[in-house]
């Protein structure tokens, strides 16, 4: 593969005209943001292509592998038998996507992505529903947030319309590895990285975009269990201004120290807590949900953290936020995107006022919590002994699978 694309880049150097296409011609690139107009040669070059459906080759295995008994799936270790590939250079823009038997990358030593860390990611998932239609979660959400994450670090954008109607494809092509209960689906991973062979820190001038896919099982096989948090004082995920709300891989690895250390100490995930006030702002690599009751009113709230640039906009939490205020806010809920402190969360639990506290996350949908431990303190989060899960995050999981299996005929669902 990094033949043909060091081939074609270099073909790409030399100014090869830019071919003509007609889903090109009626999509223009995702909107230029500043980050993707900065790239001085492609502004001076012919209008690079969109990337282009129509153009999909599909090579399919000649070693089909037999799907893994759904009992056994572990999560991210078994892979599907083909990928999608696109590859982008400079001048020519989007070349032809293909759908191949899944392979290794043989990338230079050289590539800018091992040494500065060009790479962006999402997370998304197919279901198969009753009727055996394979479906997307949402799948605008992650395409937009690809778009945001590759922006951000100087990659190129794409249509996410055109990159929904591949990644439909390919998961179609794959549904053999979806296993038709409830709870599985096939995980897919888009990846966007900077294939350009320099130590040069600069844009990359060639980036391949691939998507993998991995069948996973229920994230709890046997039931909810809820986990337990530090809340992480040592080490801070993200800060305004920076890049903790784009999904890059070089957000990822500083914080498996800290997860590391709260596992050494006997809990599942670290709370990240942010500035001198402690704001709470997500688990792990999940955000985080609240339900309080108001001291003065009693009134329920479901409280989240805010887009401030310092958490991750999960598309599970867009969805839970959406569903609260849907079926919740009638019942008397009010809903909150607004910061809180772990002392106030602390004192709620004193007062009892705490009812619940989960996390949202594409893997596991909710995750119950049972206690934090935050400086000398552990902060009971309102579980009685004998459950496993607060009332507001079952339902919500069982809303959002009903969007997700397609049990809802909701606009979520995208049917492949
Ligand atoms: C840091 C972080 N926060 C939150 C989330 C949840 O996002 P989503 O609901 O889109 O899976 C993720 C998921 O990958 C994440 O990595």
């Amino acid at each position: 593969m990094l033949r043909q694309l060091v081939r074609r880049s270099g073909r790409a150097l030399q100014g090869s005209a830019a071919r003509p296409s007609s889903y090109s011609q009626q999509h223009a690139l995702h909107p230029a943001t500043r980050w993707y107009s900065i790239q001085p040669e492609a502004a001076s070059t012919s209008k690079p292509l969109d990337i282009d459906p129509t153009r999909l080759s599909i090579t399919k295995t000649q070693s089909p592998k037999t799907p893994k008994d759904p009992s056994q799936l572990i999560f991210g270790r078994e892979f599907t038998d083909h990928m999608l590939t696109i590859e982008w250079t400079q001048t020519d823009g989007w070349l032809a996507p293909t759908i191949q038997p899944y392979q290794n990358l043989s990338l230079d030593p050289a590539t800018c992505v091992f040494h500065y860390a060009f790479e962006c990611f999402e997370g998304m998932k197919a279901y198969k529903d009753s009727q055996g239609e394979i479906r997307l979660f949402r799948p605008d959400k992650n395409m937009e947030r690809f778009n945001k994450s590759a922006a951000r670090i100087a990659l190129p954008t794409f249509s996410p319309t055109a990159a929904i109607e591949l990644i439909s494809k390919f998961a179609k092509l794959e549904e053999r590895f979806i296993p038709n209960q409830r709870g599985y689906s096939l995980y897919l991973r888009p990846t966007l990285i900077g294939t350009q062979k320099t130590l040069g820190v600069s844009a990359p001038g060639s980036a391949l975009m691939f998507v993998i896919a991995s069948p996973v099982g229920p994230y709890y096989p046997t039931g909810f269990k809820a986990v337990s948090l530090e809340a992480t004082d040592y080490a801070v995920r993200a800060w305004p201004g920076g890049v903790g709300d784009k999904k890059l891989g070089a957000n990822y690895a500083p914080c498996i120290v800290p997860q590391m250390e709260a596992a050494a100490r006997g809990f599942q995930q670290n709370l990240w807590l942010f500035g001198p006030e402690e704001y709470v702002t997500e688990v792990g690599t999940m955000n985080l949900f609240l339900a309080i009751k108001n001291k003065e009113t009693g009134q329920k709230e479901l409280i989240t953290a805010p887009l401030d640039g310092t958490i991750l906009e999960g598309v599970t939490r867009d969805s839970i936020l959406s569903l609260a205020r849907e079926k919740l806010a009638p019942e008397g809920w009010l809903i909150s995107e607004r910061k809180i402190t772990m002392k106030q969360l602390h004192e709620a639990s004193l007062d009892g006022r705490l009812m619940e506290v989960f996390g949202a996350g594409t893997a596991a949908i909710v995750s119950p919590v049972r206690k934090i431990s935050w400086r000398d303190t552990m902060v009971d989060c309102g579980l009685l002994e004998n459950e496993e899960s607060g009332e507001i995050a079952l339902r919500m999981k069982d809303w959002i699978e009903a969007r997700q299996y397609g049990d809802e005929e909701h606009e979520w669902s995208h049917v492949c």
